[in-house]
């Protein structure tokens, strides 16, 4: 699919191929930088804004020719405070957007209490919104979006704001969704939510998706997967005359003669590394050996730094 905005000179293009899938019971990550296209790609399956050129499914539903259809297979959460009401408890703003969504009054009581244990907000429930922390009125945006069993879940930017703990609990009912068999797109810049969340992640650069593969796949993509660090003391090593394992990428040494440390950047890690340093090392006195695996947000931050050359 595609979108443009404006026209003439003024014509944008904010998304020109976005092609992928989603299936049940997994989670998509779209990584991109800011105006990626991130969100419009969100608003085109929630809805909410019309692809220019070629089309979205959602369940099955063409978001332009069954947008109703679409609608009631997706809920969209957003990131941040907007659109609840303030002065209603966490129930009553269940009750709202239920009836909103066309639920049946009989069924909206049983709903808002499952949905309110699903996100753990139960104790809370019969409070108004505006004495909720952002963490707790996240939560209850996702539970909102639960109302209607979605058999998709759009989540922009879901962690926005949100403390450590509170991120991690969201991050937990995000997961029992995947694992229940909700399809689930997430934007986030926080990679930790990737990285803990995503099934696969697809990267997207100049209105196209560039990528589509798992976080490890990104990881090994940007071609540094590991950094290992020797640490030792005496003489430091002649780094050029030791014969380093060919995935090492690149070395830093820092020492001032009585102890020393290697950093050996590695493109894939694997343990046999262990064995072939120990024979690299065999004349140095090595007192630790660390082994950092490279984040997803540093091979991310590495490869966007590649897109944007
Ligand atoms: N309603 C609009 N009218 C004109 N241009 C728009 C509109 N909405 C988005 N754009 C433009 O489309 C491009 C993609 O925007 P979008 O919000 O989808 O990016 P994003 O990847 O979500 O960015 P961010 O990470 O900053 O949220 C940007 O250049 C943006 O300025």
């Amino acid at each position: 699919m595609g979108r443009t905005f404006g026209e003439g000179w003024h014509l944008l293009t904010a998304l020109s191929d976005a092609s992928f899938r989603c299936d049940f019971g997994e989670t998509v990550a779209l990584l991109g930088s800011n105006g990626a296209g991130k969100t419009t790609l969100i608003k085109i399956l929630a809805t909410l804004l019309l692809p220019s050129c070629g089309h979205a499914r959602v369940a099955g539903h063409d978001v332009a020719r069954e947008p109703e259809r679409a609608r009631a297979a997706a809920s969209v959460v957003f990131g941040g405070d907007r659109g609840l009401y303030a002065r209603l408890t966490g129930r009553d703003n269940l009750r709202f957007f239920g009836m909103l969504a066309g639920l049946r009054r009989r069924d909206i009581r049983g709903r808002a209490d499952s949905v309110l244990e699903q996100v753990n907000l139960t104790a809370a429930a019969d409070r108004r919104v505006e004495t909720y922390s952002k963490g707790m009125r996240q939560r209850l945006h996702l539970a909102i979006g639960l109302m209607v069993r979605p058999r998709v879940l759009l989540l922009d930017e879901p962690t926005v704001g949100l403390d450590p703990l509170e991120a991690q609990r969201l991050r937990e009912g995000i997961t029992s969704l995947r694992d229940e068999g909700v399809g689930i797109l997430l934007t986030s810049h926080y990679l930790l939510d990737v990285e803990r969340l995503a099934d696969r992640v697809l990267l997207l650069s100049g209105g196209r998706i560039v990528e589509d593969l798992t976080p490890a796949e990104l990881v090994t993509k940007s071609g540094h997967a590991a950094t290992v660090t020797v640490r030792g003391h005496g003489r430091l090593p002649a780094v050029d005359d030791l014969r380093l394992p060919a995935s090492v990428v690149g070395t830093e040494l820092r020492g001032d003669g009585t102890s020393w440390e290697l950093d050996l950047r590695l493109r894939a890690w694997s343990a046999e590394l262990f064995g072939q340093l120990g024979v690299v090392f065999s004349e140095s006195r090595v007192d630790d050996v660390l082994v950092r695996e490279t984040r997803l947000e540093e091979a991310f931050t590495a490869l966007a730094a590649r897109l944007q050359a």
